[in-house]
C-alpha cells in the first residue's frame, strides 16, 4: 500500500544524523568557521558508485530480472480469473503464479544483498580515502577546524551517502522499471483507467513534492542541531576535569541540553509534517483506487471491460504505487546525502602536506655537507595570522652541541620547532638542515632525521612498546630496553608485570607530564636520529623527575644534536649555546655565563629559575 516513505527516512537520518557543526549557521562558540561547503552534486555522489560498475551492472540486470517477475504476476492473475469465468481453473496458471511469487522473492533477496554490499564498499572506499587525507593534512589545518567535526565525517557522513545508495538511488532503479512496466501495462488494458489514476495520483506527488522540500530543510536544520551537540560533548569530554574542578557540570549540561532540545523540536517537526504527508498520500491511493474501482465497476457492468482486466488493473495499479513511495523517499534521501557529501568532499579536496611541496624555484638541491652546522635559521619570518611570530630569526647549531632556546611565554620558541619540522613554512628566509635548504628535503626524508618531543608529549594509546615503536617500527625489546634506561624509565616499566607491553592509562601504566616526555625522548632516541628536538614542559617538576629529565637529555645528546627550548636552570647550565628570544626575535646569544653579563632580560629570566 502507500507509503510516507518520504517522511519515514527523513525523521530516521535526523537521529542519525551528522554533526554538522561546520555548517552551523548560529553565532555559537563551540561551533568552528561558518558554512564555505561547495554544495555536492548528483553526478559527484555517481562518481562514487564507478569503482563497483560490475555489480552494479548486475544489480541492473537483477533489477530488470525481479520487475519482469513482478509485472509477470498480475497477467498469470488475469488468466486464472479468466479461466474460472469459463468454468475451468487453468492450473498452470496458478502454478506459474506461485512461482513468480518464489522467484520474484529470491531475485530481491540477491538484489537486497548485492546493493547492500556495494553500498558498504562505497562507504568503505569513502572512509579510506578521508582517513588518509586525515592523517596528511598541513597541521595549519587542524589550528582551524574541530577534530569532533572531521571525525564525524568520518563516521556520520559516510553513513548518510550509505543511506542514499541504498534506500535512494540504485532502489530507485528498480523501483523505475516496475514503475514505466505498470504503466505501460495499464496503458495497453485501459486508457480511460490510467487517465483517472494518474490525474488523482497527481495530486499527490505535488503534495509530496512540496512537503518534501520541507521535510529537506528541516532535516538539514535538525543534523546541524545534531552536530552541535557533538561539538558540545567533545569540548566538555576534553576539558573534563577543568569543568567538574569549576563546579560547571551542571551549567555545561544544560548548554548541551539546550542543543538537544532543539534537535528534538526539528526532529519533532520533521515527524508532523510526515504525519500530514502519511494520510495526503494515502487519501491519494484510496483516491485512485476508489476511482478505478468505481468507474471500472460501470465499465465491467456496462460489458467494456472484463472482471478479469479490472482486478488485473487493480493489481497493477499498486504495484505503480510503491515504487512512487520509494521514488519520495530516494529523493529526500538523496538529497541529504548530497548536504553529508559536501562535507567529504570539502575535506578530501584539501591539500594533503606531501602536495605541498612549496615553492622550489632557486631552492638549492640537498647536497651532503658533512661539515655543515645541524641546523641554520637565516632571515626567518614567520606569522600565524596578521601578528608575525618569528620576526628575522637567524641562528645556528653546531653538530654535537646542546643548544637551549629561552624566552618569556609566547616568544615564538615552539613555533620555531615546528618550523624545522616543516609544519609550517616560513614567510621568509631560509632554514636548512645539515646544509640543505629543508623545502628542498621531502618531508619524510626530514622527520625520518628528526626525533621530536612536544611540550605535551602525548603518550598514545596502547602500550609502552606501541609509543617506543611509534617512529621505529622494527626496534627489538633489548633496543626498548636501552632507550628507556637511558632516560630513567626502565625500573618504572619492569615494575609493571607486564612490563614493555604495559598498556598506558587507568587500568596499566599512569604516566606523570615529566614521565611522558622522557617516553617520548626515549621513543626519539630509538629512532635514530642526529636531530633531536626537545620542546621541555613548562609544568615544574620535582627535585627527583627534574634529575631524571636532565639525564635523559644528556644521554640524548650523547651521539646527536639537541635543540631545546628550555624551561629550568638545569637544562640551561647544560647546553653549549643559549639562544634568547623575545616577542620573536633572537635577542641574545652565548652561554650562560655570558649571558648573565651581557643580556638583561635572560638575567631576569635566570633569577627567576626560567620557569616561564
Ligand atoms: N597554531 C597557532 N595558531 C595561531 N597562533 C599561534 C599558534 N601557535 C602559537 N600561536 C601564537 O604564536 C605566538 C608564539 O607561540 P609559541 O607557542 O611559539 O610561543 P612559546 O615561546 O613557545 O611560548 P610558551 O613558552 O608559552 O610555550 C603566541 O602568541 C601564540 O599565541
Amino acid at each position: 500500500m502507500a507509503e510516507a516513505p518520504a517522511a519515514a527516512s527523513a525523521s530516521s537520518q535526523a537521529s542519525v544524523s551528522s554533526p554538522t557543526a561546520a555548517s552551523s549557521p548560529a553565532p555559537d562558540p563551540t561551533s568552528p568557521a561558518p558554512d564555505t561547503t561547495p554544495p555536492a552534486r548528483l553526478r559527484d555522489l555517481l562518481s562514487y558508485l564507478g569503482e563497483h560498475r560490475a555489480v552494479l551492472g548486475v544489480v541492473v540486470v537483477v533489477s530488470f530480472l525481479g520487475a519482469g517477475l513482478s509485472l509477470a504476476q498480475p497477467l498469470m492473475v488475469n488468466r486464472a480469473i479468466g479461466s474460472v469465468g469459463s468454468g475451468a481453473l487453468d492450473r498452470s496458471a496458478v502454478g506459474l503464479l506461485v512461482a513468480l511469487v518464489v522467484a520474484a522473492g529470491l531475485v530481491g533477496a540477491v538484489q537486497q544483498y548485492l546493493l547492500e554490499r556495494t553500498a558498504e564498499g562505497v562507504v568503505l572506499g569513502a572512509r579510506r580515502r578521508l582517513l588518509a587525507k586525515l592523517l596528511r593534512l598541513p597541521v595549519r589545518e587542524y589550528d582551524v577546524r574541530r577534530t569532533g567535526d572531521l571525525v564525524s565525517r568520518v563516521g556520520s557522513d559516510t553513513t548518510l551517502v550509505r543511506s542514499a545508495l541504498t534506500g535512494g538511488l540504485v532502489d530507485a532503479l528498480g523501483g523505475s522499471i516496475v514503475f514505466v512496466g505498470a504503466i505501460v501495462a495499464m496503458a495497453l488494458l485501459d486508457l480511460v483507467l490510467l487517465g483517472i489514476t494518474l490525474g488523482v495520483i497527481l495530486v499527490a506527488v505535488a503534495a509530496v513534492v512540496v512537503a518534501s522540500g520541507r521535510i529537506q530543510t528541516l532535516t538539514k536544520q535538525s543534523q546541524e542541531a545534531v552536530g552541535r551537540v557533538a561539538a558540545g560533548v567533545e569540548r566538555a569530554l576534553s576539558g573534563l576535569r577543568t569543568v567538574r574542578a569549576s563546579g560547571a557540570t551542571e551549567r555545561e549540561g544544560r548548554r548541551l541540553e539546550e542543543d538537544a532540545q532543539a534537535a528534538y523540536v526539528l526532529g519533532v517537526r520533521v515527524a508532523r509534517i510526515g504525519a500530514i504527508l502519511w494520510p495526503v498520500s494515502g487519501l491519494a491511493v484510496q483516491g485512485a483506487f476508489l476511482a478505478v474501482l468505481g468507474v471500472g465497476g460501470y465499465r465491467v457492468a456496462a460489458g467494456t471491460l472484463t472482471v478479469a482486466d479490472l482486478v488485473t488493473f487493480i493489481l497493477f495499479l499498486f504495484m505503480m504505487l510503491m515504487p512512487l513511495g520509494q521514488g519520495f523517499s530516494a529523493v529526500v534521501t538523496v538529497r541529504s546525502a548530497l548536504g553529508a557529501l559536501a562535507r567529504i568532499q570539502e575535506v578530501l579536496a584539501l591539500p594533503s602536506e606531501d602536495d605541498d611541496e612549496g615553492d622550489l624555484d632557486g631552492v638549492r638541491a640537498p647536497v651532503a655537507t658533512v661539515h655543515a652546522p645541524a641546523v641554520e635559521l637565516a632571515g626567518v619570518s614567520f606569522s600565524y595570522g596578521d601578528e608575525p611570530v618569528l620576526r628575522d630569526v637567524t641562528l645556528t647549531v653546531p653538530r654535537g652541541s646542546i643548544t637551549a632556546v629561552v624566552g618569556p611565554s609566547g616568544a615564538g620558541k615552539t613555533t620555531l620547532l615546528a618550523l624545522l619540522e616543516r609544519f609550517y613554512e616560513p614567510d621568509a628566509g631560509v632554514i636548512r638542515f645539515e646544509g640543505a635548504d629543508v623545502r628542498a628535503l621531502p618531508r619524510a626524508v626530514l622527520r625520518s632525521r628528526i626525533g621530536y618531543v612536544e611540550q605535551d608529549a602525548p603518550a598514545l594509546a596502547g602500550s609502552i612498546r606501541d609509543n617506543l615503536l611509534l617512529a621505529a617500527p622494527g626496534a627489538d625489546d633489548a633496543a626498548c630496553r636501552r632507550a628507556l634506561d637511558a632516560v630513567n624509565l626502565l625500573d618504572r616499566v619492569d615494575q609493571h608485570p607486564a612490563g614493555l607491553d604495559a598498556v598506558l592509562g587507568d587500568d596499566g601504566v599512569g604516566l606523570s607530564g615529566g614521565e611522558r616526555q622522557r617516553l617520548a625522548i626515549a621513543r626519539a632516541l630509538i629512532g635514530g636520529a642526529p636531530l633531536l628536538l626537545l620542546d621541555e614542559p613548562t609544568a615544574s617538576l620535582d627535585g627527583r623527575n627534574e634529575q631524571a629529565m636532565r639525564e635523559a637529555i644528556r644521554s640524548a645528546a650523547e651521539q646527536r644534536t639537541v635543540l631545546i627550548v628550555a624551561h629550568r636552570l638545569a637544562t640551561v647550565a647544560d647546553a653549549d649555546q643559549i639562544v634568547v628570544m623575545e616577542a620573536g626575535r633572537v635577542v641574545a646569544t652565548g652561554t650562560h655565563a655570558e649571558l648573565l653579563g651581557t643580556s638583561p632580560l635572560y638575567r631576569e629570566l635566570a633569577e627567576h629559575q626560567l620557569l616561564v
